[in-house]
């Protein structure tokens, strides 16, 4: 008996690249996304993360590279109707209402939830009979989401989907969207908010000027990123050295307070205690923020007050987050 084909990735990018004049919007991007994933993309306002999911819905080819969709084009994908999407720039149609949208949308599915399931997975049982002009953004927000839900697809792509929604409303939209991953459906959605990605997310993909530049759980990013931080008095102490202890990644004074990022803090610290710098010393663990800007935040814009000790992305790219002890 021929053994068994895995079964294709739900996403595979291999070198897809999108230029837009100077902008390498997308650049040499390499991912895959297994089957029952749910991937969160990270990054900055202008990151490259619309111009990814546009690249892999087939809204636009890649300059350079492949995109494929289930082991396939993603226009086969589509067509095939294993793919809903949500994406920033829809408009909504006038005059119908929310029922009549999404039924038309599912209809053009193969194997479709009902209306009823899709607006009760949605969280928006109670606007069936509204017209969707007259909604307020939030409403709105959630009636995409039927409608990215409608053809009960295998692959669902959310471009910020919590943009418009008040916290009430994105708890229940994370819900819902737990509630479908659960299936086994593939999830990829876009977010600023790291807590979100963090929550909701099997894996994060931080995104910074058209590439990965991370990819792994939230503890692997802050691993990754520098693990702790530490911090001291200064009590008029010079600053000059304090950036090159052991396992120091980056420094900030912040008044008389100096505060370093540390891939070991164990010898940073005894660093300097050796240096007699421990009045006020507190250790913690990095934040998600402070991984984020770590990843994402290039030398030349550095934040005032904050020395980069190397480039974060640069060892990162050199150490799978994916491979590190958690
Ligand atoms: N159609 C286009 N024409 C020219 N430049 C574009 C086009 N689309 C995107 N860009 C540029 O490509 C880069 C990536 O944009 P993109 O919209 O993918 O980022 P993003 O991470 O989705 O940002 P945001 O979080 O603000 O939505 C930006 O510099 C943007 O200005």
């Amino acid at each position: 008996m021929a053994p068994a084909t895995p079964a294709a990735p739900a996403v595979s990018l291999a070198g897809a690249t999108k230029v837009y004049g100077d902008v390498r919007a997308v650049d040499g991007v390499d991912l895959r996304i297994a089957r029952g994933e749910t991937v969160a993309l990270l990054g900055r306002n202008g990151a490259g993360k619309s111009t990814a999911i546009a690249l892999l819905l087939g809204l636009c080819p890649p300059d350079e590279g492949t995109v494929e969709l289930f082991g396939g084009p993603p226009e086969q994908a589509v067509r095939a109707g294993r793919v809903g999407a949500m994406l920033q720039d829809a408009r909504a149609v006038p005059r119908v209402t929310v029922g009549e949208l999404v039924a038309f949308v599912a209809g053009r599915y193969p194997a479709p939830m009902t209306v009823g399931q899709a607006l009760e997975l949605a969280g928006i049982a109670e606007l069936a009979r509204r017209r969707v002009d007259r909604l307020s953004g939030g409403q709105t927000q959630r009636v995409r989401f039927a409608v990215a839900l409608a053809g009960n697809p295998a692959l669902l792509v959310l471009d910020e989907p919590t943009a418009a929604l008040d916290v009430e409303a994105r708890r229940t939209f994370w819900e819902s969207m737990r509630t479908y991953a659960r299936r086994g459906s593939t999830v990829l959605f876009s977010t600023h908010y790291l807590e979100e990605a963090e929550a909701h997310a099997d894996r994060i993909l931080v995104v910074d000027r058209g590439r990965i530049v991370a990819d792994g759980t939230g503890d692997e990013l802050r691993r990754a990123a520098g693990g702790s931080r530490v911090s001291f008095d200064l009590a008029g102490r010079p600053v000059g050295d304090l950036a090159l202890l052991p396992g120091v990644r980056a420094l900030e004074i912040r008044g008389d307070r100096a505060l370093l990022r540390t891939e070991d803090s164990d010898a940073t610290v005894v660093a300097l205690a050796e240096l007699g710098a421990i009045r006020g010393l507190e250790v913690a663990p990095a934040s998600l923020d402070d991984a984020f800007l770590a990843l994402t935040t290039p030398a030349a814009k550095t934040a005032p007050g904050e020395t980069p000790v190397e480039t974060p992305v640069e060892t990162l790219a050199k150490t799978p987050a994916k491979k590190e002890t958690v």
